[in-house]
């Protein structure tokens, strides 16, 4: 679950008397995520969600995440909006943690993934990385390629009590990622953890996209290559090229790619696995049994990495050559 802190009705009414959005009505606690403590807030005026940011968010990117979802959602971007309180401020402390009401975005994120999903998926993706455009702050991507030795030596320890061998594996992976690694693409802002769970869907359509709290600057390409990683293997860890066919085409109608972005895309999918199996790989090995954090499998990305480990270009993800205008 996750609700890490448990707020009072005292401390809720307090804080939502702030906000020009009626008095409480409900407020519960919300079992999906995994990094905050996400409350359904009902009001006179209708449902918001409560967050509160637990530890791993840093208090400082606050402003970043908050004033990227204000900068989208005036862009007609679907996105949860911020709530600014009769302050002007959207961002405040509750429980002692920094907290937010966002607009409750409305419809629900796909459990069985239909290559129809990734083609709207693809095409929200494009529309925000062009929306971000002229979006004034910037946040470096700590989870990109500079990080990810530093993390691994945290948990590289362990990691052989995963799985027998992944600490080699890992360790030659990140040699050639170091290597390899294209630093010229394509940049902007990026959502970084666009995966289904975070992409909600009214019928066929997609009707939003939440949780910006990974969202730095990054190549947007890089972006691409972490929603094929999420959305396009199937159970058995085959890769469904039809899924990324329809996503790559969709993106490519709203921002089309460059060749230096269709040449790296290989070697960026094999990053973006790393940066999920580094990150489950250490939350599997650190969080303590009985924990109340979700941990997920280090090894579904490990598989991941093998399939991309093997991919001779990026013709095998369904994408279409570049033409040259
Ligand atoms: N703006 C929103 N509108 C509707 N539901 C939301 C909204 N934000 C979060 N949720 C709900 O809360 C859950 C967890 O949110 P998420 O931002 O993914 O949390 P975390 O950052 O902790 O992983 C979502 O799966 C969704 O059910
Ligand atoms: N998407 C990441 C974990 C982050 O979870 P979220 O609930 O914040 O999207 C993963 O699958 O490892």
């Amino acid at each position: 679950m996750a609700v890490y802190t448990d707020v009072s009705d005292e401390d809720l009414a307090a804080f939502v008397a702030q906000y020009d959005i009626g008095t409480v009505e409900s407020c519960k606690g919300i079992a999906e995520g995994v990094e905050n403590s996400n409350y359904l807030l009902q009001t006179e005026r209708g449902p918001f969600i409560l967050t509160l940011y637990e530890k791993r968010v840093d208090p400082n990117d606050l402003p970043f995440f908050l004033g990227l979802m204000d900068h989208l959602a005036a862009r007609g971007v679907k996105c949860p909006t911020p709530i600014h309180g009769r302050d002007g401020r959207a961002l405040r402390e509750l429980c002692g943690r920094p907290a937010a009401i966002t607009g409750f975005l409305r419809g629900m994120w796909p459990k069985r993934i239909l290559p129809y999903h990734t083609g709207e998926l693809g095409k929200a993706m494009a529309e925000m990385h062009t929306a971000a455009a002229d979006f004034a702050l910037r946040r470096p991507n700590n989870l990109s390629v500079a990080g990810w030795r530093p993390l691994f030596d945290r948990c590289a320890e362990a990691a052989d009590t995963v799985q027998p061998g992944l600490r080699d594996t890992i360790a030659r992976e990140l040699d050639v990622l170091e290597a390899r690694w294209p630093h010229d693409l394509p940049t902007g802002v990026i959502h970084a953890d666009l995966f289904p769970d975070n992409v909600f869907f009214l019928g066929e359509r997609c009707s939003g996209l939440i949780d910006f709290y990974f969202a730095c600057t990054d190549a947007f390409a890089y972006d691409i290559a972490i929603c094929l990683n999420a959305w396009c293997f199937e159970a058995d860890w085959s890769f469904n090229v039809t899924k990324a066919r329809m996503m790559l085409a969709a993106y490519r109608k709203v921002r089309p790619f460059s060749q230096a972005e269709y040449d790296a895309l290989p070697v960026l999918c094999r990053g973006a696995a790393m940066r999920f199996l580094l990150t489950r790989l250490y939350d599997w090995v650190n969080t303590p049994e009985g924990a109340l954090v979700k941990r997920k499998d280090p090894v579904e990305y490990l598989r991941k990495l093998t399939f991309h480990q093997t991919v001779p270009g990026a013709g095998a993800y369904g994408l279409d050559p570049v033409v040259a205008a």
